[in-house]
């Protein structure tokens, strides 16, 4: 039988991360070596000849599942019949900026991005959002697009959980193979809460394993959430490959599930668990089952954590209100 190809939008087409994404998604990385794609790519005007470069050389690639590739500068267009989008197009922070400036700049992308998909997308319609400031920009997107169930407006916190998998296995001389139920909470920024209480190392509980709270505060918690910052510092550029893995990462997991006794990480939007203000789209420890995800319940939350959630979810208070003067929610 001839599967029908499924509509992945993708925005910032032209840039950094879209040029390590797309290839990725053509050659069945996204959803499956068995799902056929056409790719939309939406892009403001002046990023639309570089798309059209990138577009070529899809084409040279002779991706066998990739069906189509067409390319919008109109989120109108470019959002019709997804079934999947990637909100990736947004300005990236330069050095010294911190997330925080980038919400007014950013909230103008999100909101007409939001009344597309309600108007144009696929009922059945995920969507990821990658640029920064990822939760509230999903948010703001996701409180425009009426209509659409809110679950399915997600940010990406992958990236910090991958990272966290790398230095944690790193630490203990290990293999993130080894590695399960890590949990990132919060803000997609330095605030975030990378938790190693609940997960486990070859069946050993991982705190325990690493048996020292001054790596856990002083080290892994700052490197992993200063990660972005310091990958600026060294590149010139912000990360790119690794947060275009990181977006095939959780639209598979969220696609195909999470494996027996792991979790993973996802911004989502609260349904008021572990005192999370209902509606902020926050970082949670979630299971993936049949292309839905559920927020993991009943963990224990010791005070060395508490204080961190909540220093990141009041965050992600703030910038909800400010989008919320600004007028974008
Ligand atoms: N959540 C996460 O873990 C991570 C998020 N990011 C964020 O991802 C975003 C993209 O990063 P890069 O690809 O490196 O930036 P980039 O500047 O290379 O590319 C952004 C692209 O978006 C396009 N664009 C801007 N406004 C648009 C709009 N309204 N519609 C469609 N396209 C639009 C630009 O023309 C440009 O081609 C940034 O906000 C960055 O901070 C980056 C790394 C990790
Ligand atoms: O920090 C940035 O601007 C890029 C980013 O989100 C990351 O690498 O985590």
């Amino acid at each position: 039988m001839t599967r029908t190809p499924v509509n992945v939008t993708v925005t910032g087409a032209a840039g950094q991360i879209g040029y390590a994404l797309l290839f990725r998604i053509a050659s069945g990385h996204l959803l499956g070596a068995d799902v056929p794609v056409k790719l939309r790519l939406l892009e403001i005007p002046q990023g639309v000849k570089a798309a059209e470069g990138t577009a070529m050389e899809l084409d040279d690639c002779a991706f066998p599942l990739l069906k189509g590739i067409d390319i919008f500068d109109n989120p109108n267009k470019g959002f019709e019949g997804a079934n999947i989008g990637l909100l990736v197009g947004a300005r990236p922070r330069g050095p010294g900026m911190e997330r925080g400036d980038l919400l007014a700049a950013n909230g103008g992308i999100f909101k007409p991005q939001g009344e597309a998909i309600a108007a144009h997308a696929a009922d059945d319609v995920k969507i990821l959002v990658v640029g920064n400031p990822a939760n509230t920009n999903a948010l703001i997107a996701q409180s425009a697009a009426k209509g659409v169930p809110a679950e399915r407006f997600t940010a990406m916190t992958r990236l910090d959980h991958n990272r966290a998998l790398t230095q944690l296995a790193q630490k203990t001389g290990s293999s993130v193979t080894d590695i399960k139920r890590l949990t990132i909470w919060g803000n997609h920024s330095a605030t975030q809460y990378p938790d190693i209480f609940h997960a486990e190392i070859a069946g050993k509980n991982a705190a325990e394993v690493v048996n020292d709270e001054a790596w856990l505060a002083d080290t892994f918690i700052p490197t992993v959430a200063k990660r972005g910052a310091a990958i600026i510092d060294a590149r010139g550029a912000s990360s790119a490959a690794s947060a275009a893995n990181a977006a095939i990462d959780h639209v598979y997991t969220w696609v195909n599930g999470t494996a027996e006794g792991d979790w993973t990480s996802m911004g989502v939007p609260s349904d008021g668990s572990y005192g999370v203000p209902e509606g902020l789209i926050s970082s949670f420890p979630v299971t993936c089952k049949d292309g839905k995800y559920e927020i993991v319940q009943n963990l224990d939350i010791n005070e060395f954590s508490r204080a961190r959630i909540d220093a990141s979810v009041n965050e992600l208070s703030e910038e909800r209100d400010a989008v919320r003067e600004l007028g974008l929610i």
